[in-house]
């Protein structure tokens, strides 16, 4: 099965489709990143705040991949905020991945109210020019945090990875980063099995021979959204690859989107200050 991707604004190409690792302890990721690259996944998601980026490195070197063939993400932990700080935390993720360059590189947490996130943006932006990392982006930027970005900085963030499902679907940062070439990456995007059980998701599946998980997974790629399922089940992490072998109607879209009620699994960028240190 072949998955889309992405051109992200610049020039870089992201797999549509690739594998989450938040809460997979780190003596599992080996396990589950192998079977996800076995599984075709060619894009993996992490961050520094995962504990876990040693072992995706090490389950990369293992599959006998040329590794430039895996997209890798990891993201910038929240008590790294400074431009020192933030420049040593990228070297750390590439020490910890075992690479020399990283694909994206987020800007995990806005952390507005208590610490200056361009500052951190500057040294991402210097990782880039360096060529350490091929593409820079943020998550969980609101549009206030990102007009604030574009203003003051100089390197246009690629994407901007937000908690979005059917239940929180996020029209106004989804047309912010269509106004702004930013691509929108979903994360927690079958709302951590909470949007499974939907009469609306279940009864499409029932008619096009697929899972509510399959289902929720093409309504992102039919909107454009970049997303990640994580699991630990193997037979899961097939089944959220499958699906590229078949397609939604528009009005299957229209209603599955109907079903936002903006309600959120995770925290609220406006208010999440935790800083571990
Ligand atoms: N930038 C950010 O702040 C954040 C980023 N993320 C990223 O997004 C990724 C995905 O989000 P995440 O929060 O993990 O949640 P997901 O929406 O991907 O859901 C994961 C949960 O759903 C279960 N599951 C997976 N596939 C299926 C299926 N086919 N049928 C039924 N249940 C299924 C998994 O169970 P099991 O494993 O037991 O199979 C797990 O409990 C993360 O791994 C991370 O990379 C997530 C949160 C915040
Ligand atoms: O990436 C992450 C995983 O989920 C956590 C809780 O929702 C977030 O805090 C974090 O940003």
């Amino acid at each position: 099965m072949s998955v889309a991707t992405i051109t992200l604004n610049n020039g870089v190409e992201i797999p549509q489709l690739g594998f989450g690792v938040f809460q997979i302890k780190p003596q599992d990721t080996v396990q589950a990143v192998t079977t996800a690259l076995e599984t075709g996944y060619r894009h993996i998601d992490t961050a520094e705040m995962y504990g876990n980026e040693r072992e995706v490195g090490e389950a990369i070197r293992k599959s006998g991949l040329d590794p430039a063939e895996v997209f890798v993400t990891s993201k910038l932990n929240n008590g790294f905020q400074t431009y020192d700080d933030a420049a040593r935390a990228l070297d750390g993720t590439l020490d910890a991945l075992g690479v020399e360059r990283l694909d994206l590189f987020l800007i995990h947490w806005p952390l507005a109210t208590v610490r200056d996130f361009t500052e951190a943006w500057k040294a991402l932006e210097q990782g880039y020019r360096d060529g350490k990392v091929r593409a820079i982006g943020v998550s969980n930027f609101q549009v206030h945090h990102l007009n604030r970005l574009l203003a003051e900085t100089t390197v246009k963030p690629v994407v901007n990875q937000i908690e979005l499902h059917p239940y929180l679907t996020q029209p106004q940062l989804r047309a912010y980063g269509a106004d702004h070439d930013i691509a929108i990456e979903a994360w927690s995007p079958i709302a951590q099995g909470g949007v499974l059980e939907d009469p609306t998701i279940t009864a499409i599946a029932e008619r096009v021979g697929k899972s509510p998980a399959q289902v929720v997974l093409r309504w992102h790629v039919q909107l454009g959204n970049i997303v990640f399922p994580k699991s630990v089940t193997p037979e899961r992490i097939r089944e959220n690859f499958e699906i590229f072998d078949f397609e939604l109607t528009d009005a299957d879209v229209t209603s599955i989107s109907a079903l936002n009620k903006d309600e959120r699994t995770g925290p609220d960028p406006d208010t999440f200050a935790y800083v571990p240190r």
